[in-house]
């Protein structure tokens, strides 16, 4: 194999070369078959209290690994949803900024009265010196996501914004060790893969993930980084193909190495990206990202999704900038943060692509090092907390099925908010609108705080129409105001950079101030006639068009829209336009929770239908 680049004296007698004449044997006589050396094999189950693996024979770590991957990740996220629920609170934790050690599986079961659990990845990666890419980036990315990080160092390089100028691999059966003491101890979710430099590194990371499974695993197969210094040995790849692939809820490959993954097949377009998608597929992993960031000619940096069945084509902006090191490392933590919290697949890719999009577009002009290639600032949320400016906690992505309530309808069904609320999420509502113009504040109060937890713990998020006191009297994920409520830019001043704010607008000129008022999102309506609200003029698809051309903020369609016309309005050509919200199409329905599948699988359809 290839040395990095301009190697250093130091390392003359490469580390890398050394390991390839010690390689030969690797994984033999080690890994599932080896002695363990302290306690049982330990893996957290899905109520987060410990579980005994099998100790020993690979066998039975292969069935434990089997047994583990089916109480683990559903693509479908009913797992992920059940396992949020034994953590309450995780998500109202992390907006506070709360810190906490680390609880061991140990501790945790100790303190399963009254202790709380930290969603917890492991990264099995290589350090950065620099500190842009690689366990530090890792570490950064899941802290930031409010993950705890614990990290097992494969090899040790002296990089910087300039290059890779040396590369010192960890011995395998020191890469064990790290592995053993973790994840036997410390109640790991998910572990998440980076550099792993040689084939022997990979083989010990597969024996270790038979003895101790995890809920999910998180590969972003690293084999040159960006400054083109080689990071693991070619024959890594089989290591890939042959077994670690197999066992991966997701692999993520950047198109060069998704180009080396399928034997040199050429990456140009994002029609090659969709193909190599599918072809990694086979290789094994339940999901694969292709990611587009080094893309030729690309104006946008879109990366391609694709679960087996289906493809999502996830689109960002490109961020013009030199500091891009260490964006694919980011992106695969965060996803594994994403997944360690409860998030199913899609939604955990989508999240982490939208901090990369932050973090990139906030580092853009910071001035580190001389190279070509400077870091991001993950923690880029701290200080824009600490400098009060707006943080950017906002998912556009939230708005694809928005459900607003509504009393009356409620009070004519003869069910409670916390009943319709609860339906419309388990029917596939991706954000919640509590819309209650004639409740007491009490009674208002009350039905918001039992909506929140259970919108907390499907990571669904609810915002109060109007109401600033009851949005922040419950701790809610922020506020819609319309033209004639309180003005977004006090709304904003009250609540503060963490919430969500949205906007009723009609007109450009409306969807103009609430950009500037520090709005995250407009809702555009009515679209359609209603009688859900009297003397409103409508917009109609032409009016929704022009309001969404013209906003820099992403929309979300109101007004008359249902099972019957939300594809033409899908339809009409914005790419800002992210979803549709709906009132009496969900509650004044008898089944709230068919009628929002119903909603759900056309909205699905049509945006899959677009993308191709
Ligand atoms: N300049 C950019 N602007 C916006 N997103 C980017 C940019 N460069 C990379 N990305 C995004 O960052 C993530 C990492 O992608 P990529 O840079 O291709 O990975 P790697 O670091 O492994 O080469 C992807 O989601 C990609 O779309
Ligand atoms: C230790 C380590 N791990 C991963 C990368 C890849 O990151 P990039 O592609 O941004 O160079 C790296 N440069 N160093």
């Amino acid at each position: 194999m290839g040395v990095a680049k301009g190697a250093s004296p130091t390392s003359g007698s490469h580390p890398l070369e050394r390991r390839e004449r010690k390689s030969k044997g690797e994984g033999e006589g080690k890994g599932c078959t080896g002695e363990r050396r302290r306690g049982s094999p330990v893996t957290s189950g899905p109520d987060g209290r410990l579980a005994r693996a099998e100790a020993g024979a690979g066998a039975s770590g292969s069935e434990e690994w089997k047994r583990g991957q089916a109480r683990g990740w559903a693509e479908d996220g009913e797992t992920g949803k059940n396992y949020t629920r034994s953590f309450p609170g995780i998500r109202a934790r992390i907006s506070r900024g709360g810190a906490s050690g680390p609880i061991t599986a140990a501790m945790s079961t100790m303190c399963s009265g009254g202790g709380r659990r930290m969603p917890h990845v492991l990264t099995v990666a290589g350090s950065d010196s620099g500190a842009g890419a690689g366990i530090q980036a890792d570490i950064k990315a899941c802290g930031a996501l409010g993950a705890y990080c614990s990290s097992v160092v494969t090899a040790v390089t002296a990089q910087n914004t300039v290059g890779v100028q040396g590369v010192h691999p960890i011995p395998e059966e020191f890469v064990e060790e790290q592995l053993r003491s973790v994840l036997e101890d410390m109640g790991v979710d998910v572990v998440k893969t980076g550099m792993l430099p040689s084939v022997g590194v990979v083989k010990v990371l597969c024996q270790s993930l038979k003895k101790f499974p995890v809920r999910a695993l998180v590969v972003d197969p690293v084999m040159v980084s960006t400054s083109g210094d080689v990071l693991a040995e070619s024959s890594t790849l089989s290591g890939y193909r042959d077994e670690l692939f197999a066992m991966a809820d997701i692999v993520t490959p950047n198109v060069k190495e998704a180009s080396a993954l399928l034997g040199g097949v050429p990456l140009r377009t994002v029609a090659d990206m969709y193909s190599a998608a599918k072809s990694i597929h086979n290789l094994g992993p339940k999901n694969v990202l292709v990611k587009g960031g080094d893309l030729p000619g690309s104006s946008d940096a879109i990366d391609i999704f694709f679960d087996g069945k289906k493809y999502h084509e996830l689109l960002g902006s490109r961020v013009k900038t030199r500091n891009t090191h260490g964006t694919g490392c980011t992106l695969a933590s965060c996803i594994a943060a994403e997944l360690a919290k409860g998030l199913p697949m899609l939604r955990a890719v989508q999240n982490a692509k939208t901090f990369v999009q932050y973090a990139l577009d906030y580092s853009k002009d910071i001035i580190i090092g001389n190279g070509p290639q400077g870091p991001l600032d993950h923690l880029f949320s701290l200080e824009t907390h600490s400098c009060n400016a707006r943080a950017r906690s906002f998912n556009a992505s939230d708005l694809f099925l928005y459900a607003v309530t509504d009393s009356t309808m409620n009070r004519k069904w003869n069910r409670s908010i916390v009943a319709a609320v609860k339906a419309s999420i388990e029917g596939g509502a991706t954000i919640i609108q509590l819309r209650e113009k004639e409740a007491e504040t009490c009674e208002f109060v009350e039905a918001a705080t039992a909506c929140i937890q259970i919108c907390r713990s499907s990571g669904v998020p609810l915002l109060i129409n109007d109401r600033i006191d009851v949005a922040l009297a419950c701790d809610a994920d922020g506020v819609h105001v319309g033209q004639s409520d309180m003005p977004a830019r006090i709304a904003r001043k009250i609540l503060g950079p963490g919430k969500i704010i949205g906007v009723s607008c009609k007109t450009p000129a409306q969807a103009e101030q609430a950009w500037a008022d520090g709005a995250d999102y407009i809702g555009c309506g009515g679209v359609f006639p209603t009688a859900t609200k009297q003397n409103n003029t409508t917009v109609g698809l032409d009016g929704l068009k022009s309001v969404c051309l013209a906003s820099k903020l992403p929309v979300v369609a109101i007004g008359g829209i249902g099972v019957v016309n939300a594809r033409s309005v899908m339809e009409i050509g914005a790419p800002n336009l992210k979803g549709v919200a709906v009132v009496s199409a969900l509650f004044d329905r008898e089944c709230i929770l068919t009628e929002a599948r119903k909603l759900r699988s056309v909205l699905t359809d049509s945006i899959s239908e677009n993308c191709r």
